[in-house]
């Protein structure tokens, strides 16, 4: 089994690629591009996910949630922000049906 730990180390490298030279890391090349391209790869991995699980290919279906897993945690160190927080927020939500965290979230 792959150790979790794949994602502190992409963490680490993310943090290290600001400032880096686009034309030798594709990681930079976003960093630099800014938001509005981090936000376009993001929605294009998304997309790229419904079609590999509509294709019913399981290595596929892979990849792309790689890729789209990759570009979100592009996204959240763009936005000073990191695996550590949606895994913390996951673990605030363990065990919390997901009707009574909706109904909740409506009271907010
Ligand atoms: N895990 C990844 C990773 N997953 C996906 N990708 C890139 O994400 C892009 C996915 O885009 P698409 O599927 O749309 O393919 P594409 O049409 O070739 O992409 P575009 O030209 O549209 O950008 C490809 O360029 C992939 O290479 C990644 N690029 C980098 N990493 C990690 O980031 C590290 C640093 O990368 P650099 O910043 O390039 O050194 C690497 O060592 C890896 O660990």
């Amino acid at each position: 089994m792959v150790s979790a730990d794949i994602l502190e180390r992409l963490s680490t490298m993310l943090a290290g690629r600001h400032g880096a030279d686009p034309s030798s890391s594709y990681v930079a090349r976003l960093f630099h591009k800014g938001t509005d391209e981090i936000l376009k790869k993001v929605g294009e991995e998304a997309v790229e996910t419904i079609m590999a699980a509509k294709d019913g290919n399981k290595l596929h279906l892979v990849r792309e949630v790689a890729d789209l897993w990759f570009h979100t945690l592009v996204l959240l160190e763009h936005a000073g922000l990191s695996h550590e927080d949606v895994l913390a927020e996951l673990a605030r939500r363990e065990g919390i049906s997901g009707i009574d965290e909706k109904n909740a979230r409506k009271e907010q």
